[in-house]
């Protein structure tokens, strides 16, 4: 098997080949960079735009550099920075082009052709009502059936920020740095929103102190950017403004479910604040934050703020230092703070039993992934977290590629009663939302792939490591790949099952691995690391790295057991195909057990090809298949979401062999006769030693 070739084009890729479009290999994702990462544009009817979307400051070249996507992105972020000289290390200033507003139509008309849908979900308004001389005040509020859609200013290029939106330099320039060429739409439609509502939203009356805000997106378009930069800059804005400089102070905190994303966010935001002053960093256990307590009572939290206040003024306390020295320390040099909920969590309820801290300074609460922190697995700690975020201007914004009806209630409720136990105004809560359907990843392949065994799965997947191979006409399932799998067991067993089908000379069983959260922290970061650098082809996973892990370079997702729900497929599938990159392939293999749930996954295929504009033969999913699969019932979605499918979770059947059950029972006998035959052998030795008088009876059986 020519495997070696296969999977030496994931590391080996020659200049032409990555460029070039014609081909299978041109195709993939990782062949090239996305100069346009938009997933939509659609034509304006009846009016030609006025202004022209190109990005003003296209010292960018038309063709982006080649990226070497699999370099860790710290490193690859920073690599070219150390070659160029001091001078020209920070790419130039954004050229700042004259403030401009569109009219509220034509921010309407380009809202609309790029499938950005913003609303206003509540606003407390003052009315003024003349009741013959006197003046009589009224709050009313946005009613639930009348929603009312609203059209703030579009980022058309991210020279805008500097021109209209006073983004602060330095924050622009690390920007620029990062190469981007025009914004994302949820970019686009967030971004003026967080940063300057007062200049977004000026049509709008009672807006312009800010909104919270419920952004949906699809995977790979940008979010983090979105939040981040808005966050640093009011940051800046507000030190600028009290004239507070050097300081460090928890003013953001940004929650995520798991670690690899934590670390993630923690390098894309130490990219944005170079030479800002600003610190972001991640939770880390034992971690001491500068807190209050709210019970002034014998609680060990003042001590912990007397040492923050301490190793504040001698200025000692370092991210690196805190590295190397694992004891817990007071981090007081933090300004955004990235973490899982529990993690803080576990913080904010740490100390005696009658104290709870708080962290009155934090004045922008982000969730990423809201819908699965606000899932009853995370709820708890998420709102508990929230809760202890007591400053009366908390910002607070929600992020998802999916957000189910049940979250944006949840959202509006706690917004509600927050304001009134805290007897404080409700800020305007702003819904966002990037295309028609949020169960959709519109830029990618989908295939459904029907196996009749469990041991049908394991071959087909063989199958498909094949140079050879590729799935019905599209393209080929080539590595870089992420598999997913059930359960921790299965993620195991199946490296097993694979790791001899590499051949040594390419790299052998070091080429795939397995990450699960049954692992040590340290074995997830090497594993992350070294599939980012390339060095692991297949990486056999989880639904731990199913949310906002982005590996650029990931040519496919293969869900070798079916995902829990649609939203579980839309966050596997959207591991590819990132910002707009078009060539991603995402295979489900299906058996017999699947098929009352398989519908799920069914549905978010046709709707994704249905916004892509596929039809036909070009469809992942015929018709045919749609009609003829089973509607999945309330009971089992939510039985497959909390524990996927039963057959999967126990027993043989959970074993991934490529041995069939003939085989494996034949196995099964021949083992028992071996052992059989070894068991009547001793007893007839020692039948013979006790006849020599040595039996002294110290057997003790055969091994396993
Ligand atoms: N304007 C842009 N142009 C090109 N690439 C971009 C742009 N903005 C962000 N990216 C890149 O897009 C990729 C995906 O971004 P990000 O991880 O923020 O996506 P996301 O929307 O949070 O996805 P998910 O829903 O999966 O968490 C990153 O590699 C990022 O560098």
């Amino acid at each position: 098997m020519d495997i070696l070739k296969v999977l030496s084009r994931g590391t080996k890729k020659s200049a032409k080949s990555s460029l070039s479009g014609g081909s299978a290999v041109g195709k993939l994702p990782s062949s090239g960079t996305k100069t346009n990462p938009q997933l939509y544009h659609d034509e304006i009817r009846g009016h030609k735009r006025k202004r022209d979307v190109e990005e003003p400051e296209n010292k960018i070249p038309e063709v982006l550099p080649e990226v070497d996507f699999f370099a860790p992105k710290d490193v690859a972020e920073s690599k070219p920075a150390k070659a160029e000289s001091k001078k020209s290390k920070r790419a130039a200033s954004p050229v700042v082009e004259a403030a401009k507003l569109l009219s509220a139509d034509e921010c309407r008309q380009l809202l609309r052709s790029h499938r950005l849908k913003v609303t206003l979900l509540y606003k407390r308004e003052e009315q003024h009502k003349a009741k013959k001389s006197k003046k009589k005040k009224a709050v009313v509020e946005v009613k639930k059936d009348k929603k009312p859609q609203l059209a703030p200013q579009p980022l058309e290029s991210f020279g805008q920020l500097r021109s209209t939106y006073n983004l602060s330099r330095r924050v622009a320039e690390n920007l620029s740095y990062q190469g981007y060429k025009i914004p994302t739409e949820v970019q686009m439609g967030s971004m003026p929103l967080l940063i300057r509502p007062d200049v977004a939203l000026s049509e709008e009356q009672g807006l312009e102190n800010g909104v919270d805000l419920l952004a949906v997106a699809p995977t790979g378009s940008g979010k983090t950017i979105s939040f981040l930069v808005p966050t640093i800059n009011n940051i800046m804005r507000r030190r600028a403004q009290d004239k507070l400089h050097g300081i460090h102070e928890l003013e953001a905190i940004v929650i995520v479910p798991t670690r690899e994303l934590a670390y993630q966010i923690v390098n894309v935001g130490n990219q944005l604040v170079k030479g800002t002053g600003l610190k972001v960093v991640g939770m880390r256990k034992g971690m001491i934050l500068a807190a209050e307590s709210q019970d002034i009572g014998e609680d060990s939290s003042d001590e912990e703020e007397e040492k923050a206040e301490e190793s504040d003024e001698e200025d000692e306390e370092d991210e690196e230092e805190e590295e190397k020295d694992a004891k817990p320390k007071v981090v007081s040099k933090v300004d955004i703070l990235i973490t899982t909920p529990l993690l803080l969590l576990n913080f904010l309820t740490s100390g005696s039993a009658n104290t709870q801290k708080v962290l009155p300074t934090v004045r922008n609460l982000i969730l990423d992934e809201a819908d699965v922190l606000l899932d009853p697995l995370f709820r708890e700690q998420t709102l508990g977290i929230w809760t202890a975020c007591s400053n009366p201007d908390l910002g607070l914004s929600f992020w998802s590629a999916t957000m189910g009806s049940n979250i944006e209630t949840l959202v509006t409720e706690r917004l509600a009663s927050r304001a009134e136990s805290l007897s404080i105004p409700q800020r305007p809560l702003v819904r966002l939302v990037v295309g028609l359907k949020d169960t959709a990843v519109p830029n990618i392949v989908h295939r459904l792939i029907y196996t009749a065994s469990e041991q049908g799965k394991l071959l087909a997947l063989r199958q498909l490591l094949r140079p050879t191979s590729s799935i019905d006409s599209g393209p080929p399932l080539r590595p870089p790949f992420l598999v997913f799998t059930q359960t921790i067991d299965r993620a195991t067993a199946l490296q097993e099952e694979l790791k001899y089908d590499i051949p040594l000379e390419a790299g052998g069983s070091s080429r795939i691995a397995a990450l699960h959260s049954g692992l040590p922290d340290a074995a997830r970061a090497a594993i992350m690391r070294k599939f980012r650098a390339g060095e692991i082809w297949v990486l056999i996973t989880t639904d731990v790295l199913a949310r906002g892990v982005d590996f650029a370079g990931v040519n496919g997702v293969l869900n070798y057991d079916v995902p829990g729900s649609s939203a579980a497929y839309v966050h596997r599938a959207g591991r590819t195909g990132r910002a707009g990159r078009e060539g991603g392939i995402a295979v489900t293999f299906y058996t017999k057990e699947d098929i009352p749930f398989v519908k799920t996954v069914a549905n978010v295929i046709a709707e994704s090809e249905k916004q892509a504009g596929k039809t036909g033969d070009e469809a992942g999913v015929q018709k045919w298949l749609l009609d003829a699969l089973p509607n999945v019932g309330k009971e089992d979605r939510k039985k497959l979401k909390e524990r996927g499918v039963e057959s999967r979770r126990s027993g043989n059947k959970a074993m991934i062999t490529s041995k069939s059950g003939y085989e494996r029972r034949k196995e099964h006998n021949r083992k028992g006769a071996i052992e059989g035959s070894k068991k009547r052998k001793l007893e007839v030795d020692d039948a013979n030693d006790g006849a020599k008088g040595k039996g002294d009876g110290e057997w003790g059986g055969f091994d396993d």
